[in-house]
């Protein structure tokens, strides 16, 4: 079947001349059925793939069809549709975005293109701020180089929910892409009066909006400039945007790593930018050696991902993605309560792979906690279901992933208001004589110890997806009762949506929408869960314990993952 499709393309007129030209040079097999097998799959998060010439890869062809068929589904379904565009540092993210503006625009489809780069979050502010019917952001996020995505979004600002996918999916299928695709010139399309281009009247409303999201406005107007803050955005499109804040509020003693300043896609000092891993600091390390900051903050190259690293006197500790949003729930939450703002119905969201300790914390403060599956835009459509029925007020979404959002003027995770944010807490705990490692720990000392880990394995290609599916139902089909020396006594099977007692056999239903992720609860509430990745060729295994003291908690996180990798 890859070969026909193939074979296709090696004679279509309309080939990209650079596609054509990388087409003719493939000459192994298997490299052409991985490029032709199967087209790159549009999801919930658009798409996201290796660049490159082949139906499962991302270039000007799969980008112009996905484009095509989202703008059918616009056109179907709003009057004179809009659609604002954006995009990261990554190699080729401007010329995709451009690509997806003179199909929408050869479709009649107004757009609002942003005049360079910018982070994701600022799509999702600039969707309601135009007044768009959808936005677009072309990024891989925190990806390697060789990938680059394509995330939808919805008119509220946050990724496309499950339906609006499913139908712009169908339209996507129908599609011939060389015949079906409606392209304008770029000329064409500024000259039709359908192109806008965007920047500073947005950036400004974006900023005034996230500075408002300052608690300690007094504080931080009086003390902002004693913090150190080393900051780097990894090449990414961070720069501008999260200086520009922090020197707006008066954290103006801020050192930018040098060799990542500047945007570049080929990422050439951190292959991996992804804050969650410990290499993009290196840099940064190196510099706070001879600096001495209070924090480092680390972005990816679109910007909705930080990482934090902590000058703890004798070292620098990079804090986990839970323990950043243990840190902020607790710091939101009390800074709320010391003036007067805290409510009943305030409410953190958080994902079912994130730290038991929100939970916990929560309680204490005597708010409400919802857990969504993983992926931000469930974090999202949750915003919007309080704002709609006044339930709840959102004060902080996270994910263990890296990902923060408060306020509710952008619905996906922003890295520039999380590091508003976190800068403002690391200044509180500086003018109480504490790093945000020390505030950790005194947290720790009052809810207990929460140790939290993640094992990725990856598993690249058609066979490594069929292998993660085989192995994720097999522990379906057979779950295991007993991991080392513990029980196991429930497991929560997100796919059929129910949470077994293994003992009793009793079934609970989850009330979530449906997902290939199992979660293995022990009888000391520690657990551990299995999912597929969305986003890369991996299998993750994510894990949680608690104990009394920390080298109990980070003893037993060891040997659960050690048993767990003996199941695996
Ligand atoms: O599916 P995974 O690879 O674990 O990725 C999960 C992450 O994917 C994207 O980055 C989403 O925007 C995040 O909200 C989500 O947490």
């Amino acid at each position: 079947m890859y070969k026909t499709t193939y074979e296709e393309w090696l004679v279509e007129e309309s080939l990209d001349s650079e596609l054509k030209k990388e087409l003719k040079e493939i000459i192994n097999e298997e490299e052409i059925s991985d490029r032709f097998y199967q087209n790159l799959a549009f999801g919930t998060g658009g798409l996201r793939g290796k660049m490159g010439v082949g139906t499962n890869r991302m270039n000007v062809h799969t980008v112009g069809k996905v484009t095509q068929g989202l703008a059918n589904y616009l056109n179907t379904n709003f009057k004179n549709p809009s659609v604002t565009i954006g995009y990261d540092s990554r190699n080729k993210s401007d010329v995709f975005a451009e690509m997806a503006a003179r199909v929408l625009v050869a479709n009649k489809v107004k757009v609002y293109l942003f005049e360079g780069l910018r982070p994701t979050p600022m799509v999702s502010f600039a969707i309601r701020y135009t007044k768009s019917d959808a936005g677009i952001v072309i990024t891989a996020s925190h990806n390697p180089k060789m990938y680059n995505g394509y995330k939808v979004y919805g008119p509220d600002g946050g990724q496309l929910t499950d339906n609006a996918a499913n139908e712009t999916l169908d339209y996507i299928n129908k599609l011939d892409i060389f015949k079906d695709v409606k392209v304008v010139s770029k000329e064409e399309a500024e000259k039709s009066g359908l192109l806008e281009y965007i920047g500073k009247e947005v950036d400004d409303a974006y900023y005034n909006k996230v500075a408002e999201l300052c608690v300690r406005k007094e504080l931080i107007k009086q003390k902002a400039k004693d913090l150190k803050i080393i900051y780097t955005p990894i090449h990414g499109s961070g720069n501008i945007p999260v200086r520009e804040l922090l020197k707006r509020l008066g954290f103006t003693d801020v050192t930018i790593v040098a060799e990542q300043e500047l945007p570049n896609g080929d990422f050439p000092t951190a292959p991996y930018p992804n804050p969650e891993i410990r290499q993009v600091f290196e840099l940064a390390i190196e510099l706070a050696k001879k600096q001495h900051p209070d924090v480092i903050f680390g972005t990816d190259p679109d910007c909705d991902r930080i990482g934090v690293v902590v000058n703890t006197g004798d070292d620098y500790k990079v804090l986990t993605g839970n323990q950043v949003g243990i840190l902020l729930t607790d710091y939101l939450l009390g800074a709320r309560k010391d003036e007067g703002k805290l409510e009943t119905k305030d409410a953190i969201i958080k994902t079912i792979v994130t730290s038991d300790m929100t939970q916990v914390i929560c309680d204490y403060y005597g708010v409400q906690m919802f857990d969504v599956l993983t992926g931000f835009k469930y974090i999202g459509e949750r915003i919007k279901e309080f704002l709609e029925t006044g339930s709840n007020n959102f004060v902080l979404g996270f994910e263990e992933s890296y990902g923060y959002l408060a306020g509710d003027f952008v619905r996906d995770k922003d890295a520039v208001i999380a590091s508003v944010l976190i800068a403002e807490m690391a200044l509180y705990y500086k003018t109480q004589g504490k790093n945000l490692f020390q505030a950790l720990e005194d947290l720790y000392k009052k809810h207990g110890y929460f140790v939290e880990d993640l094992l990725s394995i990856e598993m690249e290609g058609q066979s490594g997806q069929e292998k993660i599916k085989e192995i994720i139902d097999n522990l379906r089909k057979n779950p295991p009762k007993q991991i080392g020396d513990n029980k196991i006594v429930t497991l929560a099977d997100y796919g059929v949506r129910k949470s077994y007692d293994l003992e009793s056999g009793k079934e609970t239903p989850i009330n979530l929408p449906s997902s290939n992720v199992l979660k293995f609860i022990l009888e000391d509430k520690s657990w551990f869960v299995v999912r597929p990745s969305g986003t890369e060729p991996k299998m993750k295994v994510y894990f949680s314990v608690r104990g009394k003291t920390r080298e109990e908690a980070q003893n037993k996180v060891e040997q659960l993952k050690k048993d767990v990798q003996k199941l695996i």
